[in-house]
């Protein structure tokens, strides 16, 4: 897959395309099978495909200080987006400058003078151009114009639910894993770098790797968690019982995100992690003394165990 930054990369002799536009936060089903369509009628036109999407998060810059949480980070989203086959991950930055281009310019400038879209797929809510005063309607208007095809691609829903990257923040948030991985097609991850705690966890028996994540990461609800680790260049997961929360036994003030790494011994400061979130288990209680929260986390330990089994 080409990655581009800037719809302005196209190289010289690029022909035609099968362009689909999005946030895509999270990569979800809705996503993968509007992405999948455009890949495969791409295939069938035999020209290629192209990925649009944004970075920042274009509710930054249109609302600031109304970031959403982030479901996959930019390198996440770009590896999820590769695996569907795209051709071609156009990252376009979101500058208020560009937020402010009307919808009808931005299908001139991006979709048609730049990418030379012989078809645009995009999901059936699809929103775009300044103030999102875009929409199928009049895609499909300017497509007439310009000489592009516009297919809506249905919405996913499963029992009704249909899936959005604002449905499954809400999954995050309550600490419902399961259904946030059900939407996603896979488990929810978040991503940090092991720094230094209270050194107080190789003291319980339980040493945790405490991850600083970054700061719109989607953090589930504070609570007890199966989870799968994830540690850069090792392709075989460990298992981890993960706590998130502000350590209520020992009156800790700050929230904290730590994984207890199941059959591991050694050093994981400064390293990049991935938890896979698989089970919710059970909420934090504030314990009064420390054996019973010693004894709690070894039944946590062995429920994690049964959850990746
Ligand atoms: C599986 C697991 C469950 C935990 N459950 C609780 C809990 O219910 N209440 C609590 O106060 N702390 C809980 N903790 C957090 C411990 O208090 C924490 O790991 C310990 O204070 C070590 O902190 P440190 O990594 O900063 O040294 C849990 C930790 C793990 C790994
Ligand atoms: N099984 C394990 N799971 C997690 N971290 C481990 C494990 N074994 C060793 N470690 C190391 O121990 C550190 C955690 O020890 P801990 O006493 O909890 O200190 P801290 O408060 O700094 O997190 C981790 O950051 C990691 O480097």
């Amino acid at each position: 897959m080409q990655r581009w930054r800037g719809y302005d990369a196209a190289p010289g002799g690029w022909g035609r395309s099968v362009v689909t536009i999005g946030v895509f936060d999270g990569v979800h089903k809705g996503h993968q099978a509007t992405i999948a369509h455009t890949v495969a009628r791409a295939r069938e036109l035999g020209v290629q495909s192209v990925v649009v999407t944004f970075d920042p998060h274009p509710a930054e810059v249109v609302r600031p200080g109304s970031h959403p949480a982030v479901l996959s980070e930019p390198a996440r989203k770009a590896e999820l987006i590769e695996a569907l086959g795209v051709d071609v991950l156009c990252v376009v930055p979101f500058t208020a400058e560009f937020s402010r281009l009307p919808a009808e310019a931005f299908v001139h400038d991006v979709l048609v003078e730049h990418l030379h879209a012989a078809l645009v797929v995009v999901g059936e809510n699809f929103r775009f151009g300044h103030r999102a005063a875009g929409d199928v309607a009049l895609l499909e208007r300017l497509g007439r114009t310009f000489g592009f095809a516009v297919e809506g691609a249905p919405l996913v829903a499963e029992a009704g639910t249909v899936f959005s990257s604002t449905y499954i923040r809400s999954c995050v948030d309550a600490g419902d894993v399961a259904a946030a991985a059900a939407a996603l097609g896979r488990p929810h991850r978040l991503e940090g770098v092991v720094v230094r705690g209270d050194q107080r966890g190789r003291e319980l028996g339980f040493p945790t790797a405490n991850l600083l994540c970054h700061r719109y990461a989607a953090i589930p609800a504070d609570g007890i968690y199966a989870a799968r680790l994830v540690r850069r260049g090792q392709r075989q997961p460990l298992g981890a019982a993960v706590s998130i929360g502000t350590n209520p036994t020992f009156s800790g003030r700050e929230r904290r995100v730590e994984a207890y790494a199941l059959d591991f011994a050694g050093d994981l400061y400064g390293e990049r992690l991935a938890l896979d979130f698989v089970a919710h288990l059970r909420g934090q209680v504030r314990f009064d003394s420390i054996e019973p929260l010693v004894a709690q986390i070894a039944q946590d330990v062995e429920r994690t165990r049964r959850a990746l089994a």
